[in-house]
């Protein structure tokens, strides 16, 4: 797989292109990706994504969770446009014309129903299929994936269950568990000195952050999985007003400050709370490690 940032020198050859924001590589996403991709395997011709960097940007799937994702699917080329305001400002015909047609020789373009892009996001399917089929080629818009409510899936769906702490309906959306990528940073050191360590992660990312409460987790650390629980918010118990992401993890004892890791949501157990008494809150943590030590894997 090739990656190519549009500012750079490049030379391309005839594609077809996946368009789209794609945050969440939901199910919906992952229909227009695959439909270029088979496409383009049909009809001998390079099969490629156009990424917008947002940089910056809190999302669900970071760019480099993106490029991985699209990598395992097999595409081809992934082209990343930075998100400037030069970009916000191209009028839709241009951006079909002198980006997709010229630069990237683009024979067929795929998208969902709602795509907009260019200048106030004025540019839709309709200009798009119009202009593709003027030039020779051919503009595909794929109809939108229905969940089991048969609600469109949406990545501003996506995001509004996992700030609301819907972690299981969020996954089952996006046919995986949630994740976030960072790295293990130190914290106040009282949780080894309980017998429960918990593994601090650096919240300043790319990420959004579940809501608050205590989470059934897994955790990936150098390749392997392990089971865990988390703890999101504030620690009330310790009049704590920062937010912090905390997780036990399950039949592990080595040092990690440092290690870059990635924690998987699965379920939220509860809210997190008050304890007065620091008795009553090793006793609950203690009742949420049986209770997601017991918890099944669903995907
Ligand atoms: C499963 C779990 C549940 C937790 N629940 C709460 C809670 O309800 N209220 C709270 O103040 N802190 C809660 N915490 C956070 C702990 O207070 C925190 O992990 C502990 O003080 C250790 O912090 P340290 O890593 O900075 O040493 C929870 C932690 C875990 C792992
Ligand atoms: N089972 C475990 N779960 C979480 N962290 C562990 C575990 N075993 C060892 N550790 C290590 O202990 C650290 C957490 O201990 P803790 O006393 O809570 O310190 P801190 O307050 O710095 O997070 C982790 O960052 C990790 O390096």
């Amino acid at each position: 797989m090739r990656i190519i940032n549009l500012k750079d020198e490049f030379t391309s050859e005839k594609c077809y292109i996946a368009l789209g924001y794609f945050d969440g590589m939901h199910l919906g996403h992952l229909k227009i990706i695959k439909t270029c991709i088979s496409d383009a395997k049909r009809d001998k011709v390079l099969s490629s994504v156009l990424l917008l960097d947002f940089k910056n940007a809190k999302s669900i799937t970071t760019i480099d969770d993106k490029i991985k994702i699209l990598e395992e699917l097999g595409i081809d080329t992934v082209y990343v446009i930075d998100f400037t305001d030069e970009l916000k400002r191209t009028e839709p015909k241009a951006f079909v014309k002198d980006i997709l047609l010229d630069k990237l020789k683009a024979k067929k373009t795929y998208s969902g129903e709602d795509y907009t892009f260019g200048l106030d996001k004025l540019g839709d399917t309709g200009l798009l299929k119009d202009m593709m089929k003027e030039s020779g080629g051919e503009a595909i818009v794929l109809n939108f994936e229905l969940d089991e409510k048969m609600q469109k899936i949406s990545s501003s769906n996506i995001k509004k269950l996992i700030l609301s702490g819907e972690v299981m309906s969020a996954n089952k959306e996006l046919s995986r568990y949630y994740s976030i990528k960072s790295k293990v940073i130190h914290g106040k050191k009282y949780g080894s000195t309980v017998g429960i360590p918990t593994a601090n992660l650096n919240i300043n990312t790319g990420y959004i952050i579940p809501y608050q409460g205590v989470y059934v987790t897994k955790i990936k650390i150098k390749d392997q999985i392990y089971k865990s629980v988390t703890s999101v918010g504030k620690n009330l118990s310790f009049n704590e007003d920062f937010v912090s992401v905390e997780t036990n993890i399950f039949d592990f004892k080595d040092d990690i400050y440092d290690d870059t890791v990635r924690l998987y949501f699965t379920y939220r157990i509860r809210d997190m709370l008050n304890f007065e008494d620091k008795d009553d809150l090793i006793k609950q943590i203690k009742s949420d490690i049986d209770f997601a030590k017991k918890f099944e894997d669903y995907l």
